[in-house]
C-alpha cells in the first residue's frame, strides 16, 4: 500500500524526526505503510531500502537509504532527530530549612531587575552562563594551583542546559566552583556591588537600563524576570563540601537546606512564569546561547546537544577570522549590542608570548554620568582565565577597551591582588599600550572620517591619560583632534596637521581657550593671529586647555596659549612699529594717569606691540580656566582677582578721545577707564560676574544722552 495523505508527521529512524507529509511525499520515492506483521513481506521487494517507524509504531519503507532521506532533509528539522537528555531534579532535601531575608537593597534591586532593568529578558540565559563559566574558570585555576582539594576532580567542565516545555521549565547546571552556604548567604543574598544606593538612584535616571547589565554584579537576579520559583543546588569544589539546596520566589526572603545527590557545581531550576514559557522550548534558548554565548570556553550542550562552538579567536590567525566573528566576540566580551570601532589582533613571540585581541567600542556610559567603567581586558595564560576585568594590564585611562590577553610567560599562581604591582605585567602592559597607540595612530590616516568620529566620543579618555600617564604623553598627544581657525568640529585637525601648516618663522603652536567659535574669531587676541594668517587652536572647555596646558611640547614645538608672553613676542618679531598720534610724553601721561585711575585692577599698564583693534588688552594673566578650577575646588573662598598686566593700543580712537577728556571732563573719563579695564578682563575671561559693570554702564549712557 502506497503512502497516502492522511498523515502529516513522520518519524524517522532514529524514533523522532518529525517530518512535513509534504516534504515527505516529494523526497521519497515510494513508501508501504504495513503493519509490523507485514514486515517480512515488504523486506522481500527489493526497492525498498529503509524503514522509517513514527510514534505509534507504525513504520514506513522507503526505497531510498536511510542516509539518503536525511540528506534531502533540512538540518534544521534534522536536528530535531537527536534524542533529548532532560535534566532531572534528583537531588533530596534532607533536614530543615533556614528562612533568610534579602539585604534591604537587595530586595530593591531585585524588584526593579525582574520588573524592568532588561529589555531583552532573553540575556538572563547570557547572565546564568556567564556565571557558570566564571565558576568553572575558578575550578581549573584550582587544578593547576591546588588539584588536591578539588571535589570530585573527574567531572568534565561543561555547561549543561535543559529545556522542559512540559514542567515549564529551564534548567542550567554547571560543574564549577559551587558555593558553601555562607558563600551563597553573601553572594546570592545581599548584591555585590557596594554602593547600592547610587546604583539604584541611576538606574531611576538612566533610560538605557539594558546597557547597565553587568556593570554592577546584578547578574544572576536576571533570572527573577523570567522565574517565579528559583531553585539552586550547589556544592562546593572544596574537597569534603555539602550539598545544599537555596530556594527563593525573589520576594523578600530564601530559604536554605542541605541536599543529598548534589554534583559538584551549581545547578539552578527556574520555574518559568507564564509570560516567559518561550524560554521552556528548545529551539528559542539554543538561538540565545548561540546569540551571546557562543565564545564561552567551555562545551554547552542544550537538552544532550552541544551547541557552542570553542574558538578562542586571540589564539588563532588574524586572517582566519571574519568581521562578524570579531562582533560575536566583542558582543560576547563586552555584554553589549554594539558593533566595535576597530578591532586590534595583536601577536608576539619576542621578547614576552603575547597573544592578544583587542576592541575599541563605538561609544561608552560614562558621558551619561554611569559613573567609572570598569577595566574591560580578561588575563589569561595558556588559555586559563587569571583575572577576568583585569587592572593593571591596561592603564586606567584605557579602560573604555574591551578584550583579551594572554600570555604564557604570566605564572598561574600570580597573585590576583597584586597584578598591578607586577613586573612582568608592567611590560606586557607596555607593549600593549605601546601597539594599540600605534594601531590607532594607524587607523586615524587610514580612514579620517571614521577616526574622527572615534575620537570624538573618547576623546575624555585619552585626554584623561595626557593627564595622570605622563609616559604615553607624545603618542596620545598625536591621536588627539582640536578645532582651530583653520579646521572645524566636523573635521578637526592633529597637532601634526597644524605643524605642517606652521610658518617658517614659528616656533611654536597657539591655542586660545574661548566659550565659542563666534568669541575666539572675535577676540582681540585672535586678531593679530590672523592679520599674520598663524593657525591658533581654540579650546572651548576647561579641561582642553589644562591638556594642552601639559603637552607643554609636541616634538620641539612649545604648546602656548595667545595670551602668554611668548606668543607676544612672536607676534613683536619682524613687526613694523607705527607711528604713534601721541608724543612719547603724552603716551606715559596717559599710562600713569590710567594706572593711578584704576590703581585696584592694574598691576602694570603699558602701549601694546599687537594690531589690534580694542582699546586695551590684559597679558600674561593667570589662566581664566585655572582660577575658575580653583574657584569649584574651594566654593566658600573669596577669590580676590589679582591686579593685572593691561597693554593700551595708543592710537585707537577711544583711547585717543580718553586721554583729551581726562582734563577736560575728569568725572567722564574716570567712568570710562574704569570701563576699558573691566571690557579688557571679560574678554581675557577673568570677570567673574559682569553684573557688577550694569551701574557704571547706566551712568555712562545718562552722561552721553544728556549731552
Ligand atoms: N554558577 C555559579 N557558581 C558559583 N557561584 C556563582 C554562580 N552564579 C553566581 N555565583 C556567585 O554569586 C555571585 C553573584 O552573581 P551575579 O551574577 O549576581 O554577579 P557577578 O557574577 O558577580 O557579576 P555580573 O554577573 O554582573 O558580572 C557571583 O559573584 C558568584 O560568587
Amino acid at each position: 500500500m502506497f503512502l497516502q495523505r492522511g498523515f502529516s508527521r513522520l518519524l524517522s529512524k532514529s524514533n523522532n524526526l518529525l517530518l512535513s507529509y509534504n516534504k515527505f511525499n516529494s523526497n521519497v520515492n515510494k513508501l508501504s505503510l504495513l503493519s509490523s506483521n507485514n514486515v517480512n513481506l515488504i523486506k522481500s521487494n527489493n526497492n525498498v531500502k529503509s524503514i522509517i517507524q513514527n510514534n505509534n509504531n507504525n513504520r514506513f519503507y522507503s526505497t531510498k537509504s536511510a542516509a539518503e532521506v536525511d540528506d534531502e532533509i533540512p538540518p534544521e528539522e534534522n536536528d530535531k532527530t537527536k534524542t533529548d537528555q532532560l535534566i532531572e531534579e534528583t537531588e533530596k532535601v534532607i533536614g530543615l530549612s533556614e528562612k533568610h531575608d534579602f539585604q534591604t537593597e537587595t530586595q530593591k534591586i531585585l524588584h526593579i531587575v525582574a520588573e524592568s532593568l532588561y529589555t531583552e529578558k532573553e540575556v538572563f540565559i547570557r547572565e546564568l552562563i556567564s556565571n557558570s563559566s566564571d565558576a568553572m574558570e575558578k575550578v581549573k585555576h584550582m587544578q593547576l594551583t591546588s588539584a588536591s582539594e578539588i571535589q570530585d576532580p573527574e567531572i568534565p567542565f561543561e555547561v549543561k542546559i535543559s529545556t522542559d516545555e512540559d514542567k515549564k521549565t529551564l534548567i542550567i547546571q554547571d560543574s564549577g566552583i559551587g558555593m558553601s552556604r555562607e558563600e551563597m548567604i553573601k553572594n546570592l543574598g545581599k548584591i555585590g556591588y557596594s554602593g547600592s544606593k547610587e546604583f539604584l538612584q541611576k538606574l531611576g535616571e538612566q533610560t538605557d537600563k539594558a546597557s547597565i547589565i553587568g556593570q554592577f554584579g546584578v547578574g544572576f537576579y536576571s533570572c527573577f524576570m523570567v522565574g517565579h520559583q528559583i531553585k539552586i543546588y550547589t556544592k562546593s569544589a572544596k574537597k569534603g563540601s555539602k550539598g545544599y539546596l537555596w530556594e527563593s520566589d525573589g520576594s523578600g526572603s530564601y530559604q536554605i537546606s542541605e541536599a543529598d545527590g548534589v554534583q559538584r557545581g551549581t545547578k539552578i531550576i527556574i520555574h518559568l512564569k507564564p509570560n516567559a514559557y518561550e524560554y521552556s522550548k528548545k529551539q528559542s534558548v539554543e538561538n540565545i546561547i548561540k546569540k551571546y554565548s557562543n565564545f564561552v570556553g567551555f562545551p554547552i550542550y542544550l537538552n544532550g546537544h552541544s551547541v557552542n562552538t570553542i574558538r578562542p579567536l586571540w589564539t588563532m590567525n588574524k586572517n582566519a577570522i571574519t568581521a562578524e566573528e570579531h562582533k560575536e566576540f566583542y558582543q560576547f566580551l563586552s555584554k553589549s549590542y554594539d558593533t566595535p570601532t576597530y578591532n586590534i589582533h595583536f601577536s608576539t613571540d619576542s621578547p614576552l608570548s603575547i597573544r592578544s585581541i583587542f576592541y575599541i567600542p563605538s561609544q561608552h556610559m560614562e558621558k551619561y554620568g554611569m559613573g567609572r567603567m570598569e577595566p574591560g581586558v580578561s588575563l589569561f595564560s595558556r588559555r586559563v582565565l587569571i583575572q577576568q576585568k583585569a587592572q593593571g594590564i591596561l592603564p586606567d585611562w584605557m579602560r573604555f577597551v574591551r578584550g583579551v590577553v594572554d600570555s604564557e610567560d604570566i605564572p598561574l599562581n600570580v597573585s590576583r591582588e597584586h597584578l598591578q604591582d607586577n613586573g612582568l605585567i608592567q611590560r606586557i602592559s607596555q607593549v600593549l599600550v605601546k601597539r594599540i597607540l600605534k594601531n590607532l595612530d594607524e587607523e586615524s590616516k587610514k580612514d579620517p572620517i571614521k577616526f574622527n568620529k572615534f575620537m570624538s566620543e573618547f576623546q575624555g579618555f585619552f585626554k584623561e591619560g595626557i593627564i595622570t600617564d605622563f609616559k604615553w604623553k607624545d603618542e596620545i598627544s598625536r591621536l588627539l583632534r582640536f578645532e582651530s581657525s583653520k579646521s572645524t568640529e566636523d573635521s578637526p585637525c592633529s597637532l601634526d596637521d597644524y605643524v605642517k601648516r606652521m610658518k617658517p618663522d614659528q616656533k611654536q603652536i597657539y591655542f586660545m581657550p574661548a566659550t565659542s567659535r563666534n568669541v575666539a574669531e572675535t577676540s582681540p587676541y585672535f586678531e593679530p593671529f590672523q592679520l599674520k594668517d598663524v593657525e591658533v587652536i581654540f579650546t572651548y572647555n576647561s579641561l582642553d586647555e589644562f591638556v594642552l596646558t601639559n603637552i607643554g611640547h609636541y616634538g620641539d614645538k612649545k604648546v602656548v596659549s595667545v595670551e602668554s608672553k611668548e606668543a607676544e613676542e612672536f607676534l613683536n618679531q619682524n613687526q613694523e612699529k607705527k607711528q604713534d598720534t601721541l608724543s612719547k610724553e603724552q603716551i606715559d601721561g596717559f599710562l600713569s594717569w590710567i594706572q593711578e585711575a584704576v590703581a585696584d585692577k592694574l598691576s602694570g599698564a603699558s602701549p601694546t606691540q599687537r594690531s589690534i583693534s580694542a582699546p586695551a588688552i590684559v597679558v600674561d594673566h593667570e589662566s581664566a580656566t585655572f582660577r575658575r578650577m580653583m574657584k569649584m575646588m574651594e566654593p566658600n573662598k573669596q577669590h580676590q582677582m589679582a591686579k593685572q598686566q593691561v597693554e593700551f593700543n595708543m592710537n585707537h580712537p577711544i583711547i585717543l578721545k580718553l586721554n583729551s577728556t581726562r582734563e577736560q571732563n575728569p568725572e567722564v573719563a574716570q567712568l570710562v577707564a574704569e570701563q576699558i579695564i573691566d571690557n579688557a578682563l571679560i574678554t581675557a575671561g577673568l570677570f567673574d560676574d559682569t553684573r557688577e559693570i550694569i551701574p557704571r554702564l547706566n551712568k555712562i549712557l545718562d552722561k552721553v544722552l544728556t549731552k
